[in-house]
């Protein structure tokens, strides 16, 4: 999953993808990379982000999702939490919701992504991105992220919404230290065997600069590719990252090592 930020502020690319032309040659570059999916957020959700309103998210959101839908034959996922952004990004082709509130940010985010019948991942987080670092104390991260992506599931199944429709993240950075993200990280099998496609977001985060020494975000790749291979060793079916090449390259070369014999095709 490739990461088009449309945010002024965003961590860790200095918000260059504004333009819509700037964001669609982005896109149309992460495509050409060998990414799956394209993840497009208009409001960052880095601690201590603003918040944004309706209108400024509509704003920077649809004209790129518009053009990139139009010219970059990939499923596109958008980093909401707001309802109406669902629909409006829904009814310009969006594939996949994904909302770091897990559909608790917007009252009606749940029943909109029911009536959309459209794909959405739910991940762990307390608080709010302007708050949640403040929250960073846990007895157990991981039992208390495995209960909330349970409880999570739980509700959207009650409401209707069919199983293959859900994916779990365990929100690396969300409301979490480097002690807790490090423990999430060490037990990810434990949120992969709830028996979801588990999405994981570790891309340039500062766990990766901390346990790296890279103090800039953007110069953070080996780091970052080095956790996507551990995360899909350990159960990630989608990472969410920046630097898609050398991530697609580096799983090329894993799961190539990773096959058994019988499953390599006789020379
Ligand atoms: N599903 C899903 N969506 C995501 N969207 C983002 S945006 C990144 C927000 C951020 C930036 C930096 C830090 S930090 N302080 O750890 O470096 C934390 C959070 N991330 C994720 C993620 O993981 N999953």
């Amino acid at each position: 999953m490739g990461v088009l930020n449309v945010t002024p502020d965003s961590f860790s690319d200095g918000g260059r993808c504004l333009s819509v032309d700037a964001a669609l040659k982005r896109a149309q570059k992460m495509w050409a990379e060998g990414a799956a999916i394209l993840d497009i957020g208009a409001e960052s959700t880095r601690p201590g982000a603003p918040e944004v309103t309706l209108k400024e998210e509509l704003r920077r959101l649809l004209p790129v999702l518009e053009a990139v839908a139009a010219e970059v034959p990939l499923p596109i996922s958008v980093d909401t939490s707001k309802a109406a952004v669902m629909r409006a990004a829904w009814s310009l082709g969006a594939g996949l919701m994904n909302d770091v509130t897990a559909l608790r940010g917007d009252p009606l985010a749940l029943r909109t992504v029911v009536d959309l019948d459209i794909p959405v991942c739910l991940m762990h987080m307390r608080g709010t991105p302007r708050n949640m670092q403040r929250d960073t104390a846990y007895t157990d991260v991981v039992a208390e992220v495995r209960d909330f992506l349970s409880e999570r599931i739980a509700c959207c199944l009650a409401a209707g919404i069919p199983r293959q429709r859900l994916l779990i993240d365990p929100g690396f950075g969300f409301a979490k230290n480097l002690a807790a993200n490090r423990r999430v990280l060490r037990h990810l099998d434990a949120f992969a065997g709830l028996g979801f496609p588990m999405l994981v977001g570790l891309s340039r985060k500062r766990m990766i600069g901390e346990w790296s020494g890279v103090e800039e975000a953007s110069a953070r790749v080996a780091g970052s590719v080095a956790a996507a291979l551990w995360a899909v060793e350990h159960g990630a079916s989608v990472v969410r990252v920046h630097d898609v090449a050398e991530t697609v390259q580096a799983l090329r070369v894993w799961h190539r090592m990773r096959q058994g014999e019988e499953e390599i095709h006789p020379d």
